[in-house]
């Protein structure tokens, strides 16, 4: 679990009651998962019914960023995708300060992780990440993914002095060639708009259907939109397929599992012929940006109370794989 903050239910349940309509504050408890923000669930009672809630502060992200990954959810959930809905305050507003930080409580979404998916949860994930794709389109507001080629070529030379001959060359060959990639016109042509640009496998869940049968599952939803930003739509693909369609060997991409995702998101978004020819170029590019971001955390820890940084070498091992296909 990573607690940056930690808070007690004595430190918010007046707060809760002055400013909320969600009733009286029972429980709250720390999130295990998760390296970004503090996420706490958190109980309530409102008519003598439980209600639950995820409360997010937020360790990295500032008060002038937040409106973006709000706006886009409460945006999205209104046009029928499942994700969480920012919670309004008495008046009317989705942030808020908690403990000298920006804050947000949002609704809890039913279901589980499922952390070894088949084909059928892959294909459900395409589907509604292209739906996502198509019901942002009319979202008003923009802001760059602040984990893309900007804060690849300000971070990668803190990351040099921590790696070997081989890491470092790796590093720097990808991304002068993803420099190249994202200053082309081709790319320039790419369809753009909202995307969630961090849909692995752990932020999204599924609704089981009561027989174990994981055949039936349906989507429960898309949470964790703090990395979400205005991108190409192949990179968000991109990034999900990398995670999602794994093969079993870590490293590769499982034919099968990509079949059914590309399939389904298909069937909403068809791919243009720019973007079938740069989808080599944008799955390197996503494991480019998970490596660096890996890194990062790895070799350059913040505090928290319980912290274990995912593993770099996991990343490494992908794009070499997709710079080799
Ligand atoms: N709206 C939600 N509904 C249900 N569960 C949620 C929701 N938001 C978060 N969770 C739970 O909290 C856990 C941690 O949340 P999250 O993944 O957003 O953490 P994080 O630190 O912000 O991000 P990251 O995954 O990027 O490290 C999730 O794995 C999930 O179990
Ligand atoms: N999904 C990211 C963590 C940040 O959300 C990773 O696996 O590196």
């Amino acid at each position: 679990m990573a607690v940056f903050t930690p808070l007690e239910l004595s430190d918010i349940s007046e707060w809760i009651a002055q400013n909320f309509q969600i009733g009286t504050a029972t429980a709250i408890r720390g999130i295990h998962g998760g390296i970004e923000n503090s996420n706490f669930f958190l109980d309530t009672s409102a008519d003598g019914k439980p209600q639950e809630y995820v409360l997010t502060i937020f360790e990295r992200l500032t008060a002038e960023q937040l409106p973006y990954y709000l706006e886009l959810m409460r945006h999205l959930a209104n046009r029928g995708i499942s994700v969480p809905k920012p919670i309004e305050n008495r008046n009317g507003q989705i942030l808020f300060e908690l403990k000298g930080k920006p804050a947000a409580i949002v609704s809890k979404l039913p279901g589980l992780s499922r952390l070894s998916p088949d084909s059928h949860h892959c294909a459900l994930v395409g589907e509604m990440l292209a739906k996502m794709h198509l019901a942002g389109k009319d979202f008003n507001l923009t802001q760059d993914n602040l984990r893309s080629l900007v804060w690849w070529k300000k971070t990668v030379p803190d990351l040099l002095p921590h790696l070997d001959v081989d890491q470092r060359q790796l590093l720097q060959t990808e991304l002068k060639a993803q420099e190249e990639f994202f200053g082309s016109s081709e790319y320039a042509e790419l369809p753009f708009g909202a995307s969630h640009c961090d849909l692995f496998r752990d932020n999204v869940l599924f609704d089981p259907q009561g027989n174990g049968n994981q055949a039936a599952d349906r989507l429960g939803g898309f949470f964790d939109f703090y990395f979400a930003g205005t991108d190409k739509w192949l990179f968000d693909l991109a990034v999900t397929a990398n995670d999602w369609c794994l093969a079993d060997n870590k490293k590769d991409l499982d034919p099968e599992l990509l079949k059914a995702m590309l399939a389904a998101y298909e069937a909403i978004r068809p791919l243009s012929t720019v973007e079938k020819k740069y989808w080599p170029m944008m799955l390197r590019a996503a494991a480019l940006r998970f490596w660096i971001s890996r890194l990062w955390d790895f070799y350059l820890p913040r505090n928290a109370q319980m912290l274990t940084p995912h593993d770099p070498k996991h990343f490494e091992k992908i794009l070499i794989s997709r710079r080799t296909v």
